[in-house]
């Protein structure tokens, strides 16, 4: 689940692969511009590392980043995130 600390909601994955976790986070982007909020994003071969927050509203967490938050562990289920 998605912990919220330093003003930043924050969760990672895990994938069967790189490849996987490259697709991934293709359709995270696509979410991205759909719901036009963008994550900080880490990737590191299987593994991506989310914090979100509104830069908009200074740096705090607001309904834009958990709407954002469940797009992306939609996408993260169709990807079989582990
Ligand atoms: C102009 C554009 O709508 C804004 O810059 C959007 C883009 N994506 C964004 N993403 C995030 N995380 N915070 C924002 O405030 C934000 N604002």
């Amino acid at each position: 689940m998605w912990t919220e600390t330093d003003n930043s909601l924050h969760r990672s994955f895990r994938f069967a692969d790189f490849k996987t976790a490259f697709a991934f986070l293709t359709d995270v982007a696509a979410e991205a511009e759909r719901l036009d909020h963008h994550p900080w994003f880490s990737n590191e071969y299987n593994v991506v590392e989310f914090r979100l927050r509104t830069h908009d509203a200074g740096n705090a967490v607001t309904r834009r980043d958990h709407r954002l938050a469940a797009a992306i562990d939609a996408v993260a289920a169709r990807h079989g995130a582990e």
